[in-house]
């Protein structure tokens, strides 16, 4: 069950460490206990450590060349143990790859091992994947180097493995924890382009794509709803660490155009060493398509923010995070617990990639970081090993932000992305000899209950309640009188007795110090008992009695219970009853209609959207008609306020505001550059290039020819015309039910008198049967929505990327061949002018 929850945005400090098992009172964690946690504030010893480390891997990967390579921890792995009280699981990491599709024809150079197959191993058998690296024939005759490399994993997922099943049996155990109260990570490691995204968040291009986290949102709205004995909240937030910075990607209140525009959260640590994320949004949720749309909000703030440098890969880590907050009925406890879904950066050596510039930076940040994660990966295991106690969580922003995930209380798995092209595949063993590492970890995943004081405020409170009935009852002080009870005093007793016996709140109680009140409730409880034994043994006998007839409508537990044979003096209260039940009815229907309606609406707005985004892609075509002065492309480079930076913008900011009369060229249609230099912010300059509304068309013709997702995005547009018709269709199967729904409880309402029997029961059953008919046809729906939404999605994400792409390209145009625009001359000016800025702004920004 889920908690309605309107609150806002909660605190925005977020506790990623939840390593309370035991009830305890929350300490104080008064701002003036934490510390922010800088991130090379690292003792001593652990660089000395690190060292030591660096050298650990080094030997531990040329062992790894030498003898077999299967280094996945049996003895470990097995140890999963649960302690006796239950709280308190010890378990390692588990490890699980995926290929990647080839994305051409290539040798084939990996095998997948089946535990049955290996008739070597037979113990502790577990899948392996192989890969072949071909000695080298330049290197002579005499060549050691090994050529077969195999390692270990709990599973081993072949290329045309479906998201499906990655979510089943990587995820779904870690969410079922998570909702039990216990923290779990996912996490996804591999070089760039092995499909991380893709298995965490999902692929761009269809709805069966969904990765791990708009799957894992699903499952946990989907099981919440089975689980009524609790009380659920879920908040979500969604980080990305860039460059050692945080930044929160679920901020809507901005126009983000780059990743500085989000909010930064910093890390903060407290006196117990827990790991607070300040700044850091968390939102709650109250059902999936909240959830989904948060999950959209940070995708599109991701691609929006996406850096220029490689736009085709993902140069910074993704954190997205599902708080959960579980209240047990009849419990003074609550469990809080995390889910973290990770996407890392692409794991790519820096030596091997030949870069330069702000993509070095990045990458040397990524290596960093990635190498921060491997020691404290190896520092995790010789903790194991007794030979040593500190680990460097704090070197690096995302080993703070994952220290619980990483040897701490949580359950973990990883799954590494594997590329199996020749030239890839150096990279996917690095990738493997991680994970082997990874799989030595082993987490205390602990229960994270607490006491939560207003819930045992308001049961001591029940309790003084009960208590002070009890006594006034027992000194004689009840109200008691021959009078009979006023009708008033009769409804209420009759609703609370209706609260009572509907809710699953053990804390639901009925108190009265009135004698007549309490003997009213008990024979309120007589009656409905009596006719509840009547009903239930004529279903039972499934003999339907002429003289009875019971019509059960089966719709989100109404029961309509008609009941004709009775005394005459019942008769009055059972019609009561039976226009108690149709108001009931009546009330659902209204408000599955409205529903419904809501639904159509959306569909139609989607339709509507259809329509504009086939606008928005011609959008610069059409508005340059009307206007003579619009932006066709609008780059926001932020420059960093870095002081041996200032001197270099200064000089290129005087240059630009010395040429000529730059605002009033700006009104003329020609190409020029618009230095916007009254803006406040110094630091954010806003560099514009202004075509004319036939540069623009021009322009927008050229690249749209070659555009290569131009194609999918038409394909993503027919079918959601064809979604948006299907769902109409549904909506209206399902409004058609209703109305037969509607006119048949007329007809059995204004028939209460003339109609026979056989003809009640008929109607009944014909009711029933199109309540469950309306009910699928509702449930379908509400599926085509989320879908519907999915691909909206997916077309806005690729409309923003188009008008990305569009922008670089018009710019990389500029710079480049300025013929198209048929303006040779002010483009060879503006290009001149243009290009020198956009160059001297790249190197200010590598700091
Ligand atoms: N299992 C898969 N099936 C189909 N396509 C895939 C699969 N895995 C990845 N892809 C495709 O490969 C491309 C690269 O994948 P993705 O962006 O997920 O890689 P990544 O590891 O996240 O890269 P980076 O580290 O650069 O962000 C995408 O176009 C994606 O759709």
């Amino acid at each position: 069950m889920l908690k309605n929850n309107n609150i806002q945005s909660e605190s925005s400090e977020i506790n990623i460490n939840n390593n309370d098992s035991e009830m305890k009172k929350e300490k104080n964690t008064s701002s003036s206990k934490i510390k922010t946690l800088t991130l090379d504030d690292e003792d001593d010893d652990d660089n000395d450590n690190n060292k030591n480390n660096d050298e650990n891997i080094n030997e531990e990967q040329s062992n790894d060349n030498n003898d077999n390579s299967s280094t996945h921890n049996d003895d470990i792995k097995d140890n999963v143990r649960i302690s006796d009280n239950n709280e308190e699981e010890t378990s390692t990491i588990k490890i699980f790859s995926r290929i990647r599709p080839v994305k051409y024809k290539v040798p084939n150079r990996y095998w997948i091992t089946k535990p049955e197959e290996d008739v070597l191993n037979n113990e502790n058998p577990l899948p392996k994947i192989g890969f072949l690296i071909p000695r080298s024939e330049s290197q002579g005759l005499i060549n050691n180097q090994k050529e077969k490399h195999e390692f270990k994993f709990d599973k081993v997922f072949d290329k045309d493995t479906k998201q499906e099943e990655i979510f089943d049996v990587v995820a779904k155990d870690v969410v079922l924890s998570v909702l039990d109260g216990y923290n779990g990570t996912i996490f996804a490691y591999g070089q760039t382009g092995s499909g991380k995204t893709f298995t965490i968040t999902g692929g761009a291009e269809r709805y069966e794509d969904r990765g791990l986290i708009p799957r894992s949102l699903q499952f946990i709205f989907k099981e919440i709803q089975k689980r009524t004995d609790c009380e659920y909240s879920i908040n979500i937030s969604y980080l990305e660490i860039y460059n050692e910075s945080g930044y929160d990607l679920l901020d809507s209140s901005r126009e983000a155009k780059k990743l500085e525009d989000l909010p930064k959260v910093s890390l903060m640590e407290d006196e117990d060493n827990k790991i607070h994320i300040r700044n850091l949004a968390s939102i709650p949720a109250v059902n999936e398509e909240e959830a989904l749309n948060l999950l959209f909000i940070g995708d599109t703030n991701r691609v929006i923010s996406e850096t220029p440098s490689n736009p085709e890969s993902s140069r910074s880590h993704c954190i997205f995070i599902v708080t959960v907050v579980c209240k047990r009925h009849g419990h003074d406890a609550i469990r809080k617990s995390k889910l973290h879904l990770v996407d890392l950066a692409g794991s790519e050596r820096v030596a091997k990639t030949q870069i330069g510039g702000t993509l070095l930076k990045e990458a040397k940040y990524i290596n960093l970081s990635l190498h921060y994660l491997e020691q404290v990966i190896i520092a995790l295991h010789e903790k194991s090993l007794g030979k040593r106690q500190h680990i460097p969580y704090r070197n690096s922003m995302m080993t703070s932000v994952l220290r619980d995930s990483l040897g701490g209380n949580c359950k973990t798995t990883m799954i590494a992305t594997i590329a199996v092209e020749p030239e890839l595949i150096e990279e996917s063993i690095s990738t493997c000899r991680f994970a082997q590492r990874v799989s030595l970890i082993s987490n205390k995943a602990k229960l994270n209950e607490e006491i939560d004081p207003q819930l045992v405020i308001e049961r001591l409170k029940r309790e003084i309640a009960r208590l002070k009935t009890e006594l006034a009852i027992a000194r004689g002080d009840g109200e008691d009188s021959n009078e009979e009870l006023p009708q008033y005093e009769k409804e209420r007793v009759q609703q609370d007795v209706q609260n009572y016996l509907s809710s699953d709140l053990v804390s639901n109680e009925l108190l009265y110090n009135d004698y007549r009140k309490i003997r009213y409730a008990f024979s309120i409880m007589k009656n409905i008992i009596n006719e509840k034994g009547v009903n239930e043994s004529q279903s039972k006998s499934n003999n339907i009695d002429d003289e009875k007839n019971i019509i059960e409508v089966n719709n989100e537990n109404v029961t309509v219970a008609i009941n004709n044979n009775i005394s005459n003096s019942k008769l009055e209260s059972k019609n009561i009853e039976i226009n108690k039940a149709c108001e009931r009815l009546k009330k659902l229907i209204a408000h599955r209609d409205n529903e419904i309606n809501i639904l159509i609406g959306m569909v139609n707005e989607y339709k509507k959207k259809v329509g504009e985004s086939n606008i928005s892609l011609n959008e610069i075509r059409a508005k340059s008609k009307s206007s003579t002065t619009t932006l066709s492309s609008e780059i926001y480079l932020s420059l960093k306020n870095k002081k041996n930076n200032e001197n270099n913008y200064n000089d290129e900011h005087e240059e630009i505001k010395g040429k000529p009369n730059a605002k009033n060229i700006s009104s003329s249609p020609d190409s020029i550059i618009d230095n916007n230099d009254d803006t406040n912010d110094k630091n954010n300059k806003k560099i514009s290039i202004i075509l004319s509304p036939e540069e623009k068309i021009k322009a927008y013709n050229i690249f749209i020819q070659t555009y290569e997702p131009q194609k999918w995005i038409d394909k993503q547009k027919l079918l959601l015309k064809a979604k948006y018709i299907e769902a109409k269709q549904l909506g209206e199967t399902a409004n058609n039910y209703r109305n037969i729904i509607k006119s048949l409880k007329s007809k059995l309402v204004n028939g209460v008198d003339t109609l026979t029997p056989e003809e009640k029961t008929k109607i009944g059953s014909n009711a029933s049967e199109y309540a469950s008919k309306y009910q699928k046809s509702y449930c379908h729906l509400k599926e085509m929505k989320i879908e519907i939404e999915h691909i909206q999605h997916l077309l806005e994400k690729a409309r923003f990327k188009l008008t990305k792409d569009f922008e670089f390209w018009i710019l990389n145009k500029y710079t480049t061949d300025s013929r198209i625009f048929n303006t040779p001359n002010k483009c060879n000016y503006n290009y001149f002018y243009y290009n020198k800025l956009y160059l001297n702004i790249d190197a200010l920004l590598i700091v």
